[in-house]
């Protein structure tokens, strides 16, 4: 069947001569971030604010599997922790294979990525592994501010030595739903091939790294809270044209898709999204009530990449 995201449109052929990357100083790692493992060692240490306490963190985090928290006093120690991690795990696995796929989102998580395209990440990743694909797009064009395509193209595509075939956007000519099935139909050919693996576990495409930010309302992708698109289990991508976020058209990876992933870094930002991530990591809502950032459980690994701000409720 014909498929229409790999980069063939105009703007995207722009990515074979992509702008020289804007070099500033290595900000060096000062940040204090604790993982969860460590929790309990580093906050004696650390100057956390007083109500992130001990007895908080072991009930937020030791009982349930959560996955690995960080959090920084500033954003930009965030951005410089995020750089090195997806940098070291994409030296990781372009070692071991031909195509590192990573999987972004829109919104914040594009400007917290700045520090891999600037020393001395930018000149230590493979850039021509890395096969880039959204998580969520508005159905815009490319060329619209809403595009997610655009913000990443902007911020972040423009500024490394990607092949412009590597880089999958959706087919903005069609119909939202149009384009969830061609851009499913992009990644089953991608499994067929080999470039993206299949998870044995449920057959689902399972990417090397997703990258994503999250809404001050518990969303993730363009998986909004009580929305019947959270419940999709069959579809690999699929279309909303209700987004009570504007605008109102969208395609998303479903949840399944999410869960089948080797890693995920959650990367979350600003006091706007304490609520949300004290419901997350505290699990408080009730079972009618679960936003979809709490349904995020990876095959692999999950991270969380949090400022003081962000983890100012938990
Ligand atoms: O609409 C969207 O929102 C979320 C969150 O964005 P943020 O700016 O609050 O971080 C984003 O992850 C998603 O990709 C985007 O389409």
């Amino acid at each position: 069947m014909a498929f229409s995201c790999r980069a063939v449109s105009s703007n995207l052929r722009t990515l074979q001569n992509p702008s020289s990357p804007q070099s500033s100083p290595y900000t060096p790692l000062t940040s204090r971030f604790f993982s969860v493992k460590h929790a309990f060692t580093s906050l004696r240490s650390s100057s956390i604010p007083q109500k992130f306490t001990k007895a908080s963190m072991a009930e937020i985090t030791a009982p349930r599997n959560k996955g690995n928290l960080k959090v920084f006093d500033t954003e930009e120690d965030l951005a410089v922790s995020l750089a090195k991690y997806t940098a070291d795990l994409s030296n990781k696995i372009s070692q071991e294979r031909d195509s590192f796929t990573v999987v972004i989102s829109g919104g914040s998580l594009v400007k917290s990525l700045r520090k891999l395209v600037e020393a001395p990440y930018i000149d230590s990743v493979d850039w021509s592994k890395w096969r880039v694909f959204w998580v969520d797009e508005r159905v815009v064009p490319k060329d619209h501010p809403d595009s997610n395509y655009l913000l990443a193209y902007t911020e972040f595509l423009s500024k490394i030595p990607i092949p412009a075939g590597n880089v999958y956007s959706i087919n903005d000519a069609l119909s939202a739903e149009g384009a969830a099935d061609d851009y499913e139909t992009c990644i089953k050919h991608l499994v067929k091939t080999q470039i993206i693996v299949q998870s044995k576990a449920t057959g689902f495409p399972k990417f090397d790294l997703m990258l994503m930010g999250i809404g001050p309302d518990g969303h993730i992708a363009s998986l909004f809270p009580g929305h019947p698109l959270v419940q999709e289990k069959e579809k690999w991508v699929c279309s909303i044209k209700d987004s009570p976020k504007p605008p109102p058209e969208r395609i998303s990876f479903s949840l399944p898709v999410i869960n089948a992933s080797t890693n995920i870094a959650l990367v979350v930002a600003g006091a706007g999204k304490a609520t949300a991530l004290r419901t997350t990591l505290s699990d408080e809502s009730n079972t009618d009530d679960v936003l979809p950032v709490q349904l995020v459980a990876p095959e692999g690994e999950l991270s969380w990449f949090l400022d003081k701000e962000a983890a100012s409720k938990l």
